[in-house]
């Protein structure tokens, strides 16, 4: 059988000595949109840390596709690294390259592709999210909505088998912000890959989420995990019944 994309069993995660979240266990199927949801503060972008092995466990384990995370290997963890395409929630593109030169840094970096196929691929990517013919524009030239388009293109760069987001919708407008949904959709439709978001907006998280965690802060552990319109209609905490039922735009 072949393993989940991502396998999170019994994790503890902690700065200092503070208990953020435990009792974590939970895997992301191949193929999913898989969202991480909960109030501010209870630890979402921590658990994103985790998953993309830039924090340790305090306690438990978290395996990529069957492997574990060797921290201490660098090999190992550049080789996991670079199946994960990651996409910050402030885009963190480059000011000074043009869109082509940020999205070439990665096949640069990690692969041996002569210089004429690299810009073969760039170009590529721009036209996935709907950037063809910025190539030569500079970050501070386009909107914030196509700047996230072009970090998402930079993150696809490598043909991730991941791709992780934090609030990929904060500082958007409506419209942007859906039209990121709609290409999470179509890189789900497209090419299978396994989508991890990060995201607080409710409209979003119904359109896209296969599946939610709810993480608790008063519990400190996760109270929730299944299809968004099945947790709301069926609570399993008065918790989980206030964030999904909430006004679209308030934070809970
Ligand atoms: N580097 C750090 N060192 C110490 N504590 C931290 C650090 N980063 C976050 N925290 C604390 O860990 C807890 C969880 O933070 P985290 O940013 O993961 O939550 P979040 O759910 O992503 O919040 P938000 O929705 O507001 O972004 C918070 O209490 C925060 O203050």
């Amino acid at each position: 059988m072949t393993p989940p994309a991502i396998e999170v069993v019994d994790l503890t995660m902690m700065y200092g000595d503070r208990v953020i979240m435990s009792d974590l266990t939970f895997s992301v199927a191949r193929g999913e949109v898989f969202v991480l949801m909960g109030g501010s503060g209870s630890g979402k972008s921590t658990l994103l840390k985790h998953l993309i092995g830039l924090k340790e466990p305090a306690k438990g384990s978290i395996r990529f596709e069957g492997e574990t995370f060797d921290l201490t290997d660098d090999d190992a963890r550049k080789r996991v690294l670079r199946r994960f395409g990651v996409l910050y929630q402030n885009g963190a593109l480059w000011s000074g390259l043009t869109l082509a030169e940020n999205i070439a840094l990665p096949l640069d970096e990690f692969t041996a592709l002569d210089q004429q196929t690299i810009a073969e691929v760039v170009s590529l990517k721009l036209a996935l999210v709907g950037l063809r013919g910025f190539e030569d524009y500079y970050p501070a030239a386009i909107s914030g909505g196509m700047r996230k388009r072009a970090a998402l293109a930079r993150a696809m760069a490598l043909d991730p088998a991941v791709l992780f987001f934090d609030e990929p919708s904060s500082g958007l407008d409506p419209i942007s912000a859906s039209r990121l949904d709609d290409l999470i959709l179509e890189l789900k439709a497209s090419f299978g890959t396994t989508i991890v978001v990060v995201t607080h907006d409710l409209d979003s998280i119904f359109r896209i989420a296969d599946r939610a965690l709810f993480l608790d802060i008063e519990q400190k552990t996760m109270t929730a995990l299944g299809p968004p319109a099945e947790l709301r209609d069926n609570p399993p905490s008065e918790e989980v019944h206030r964030f999904l039922t909430r006004s679209s735009d308030g934070l809970p």
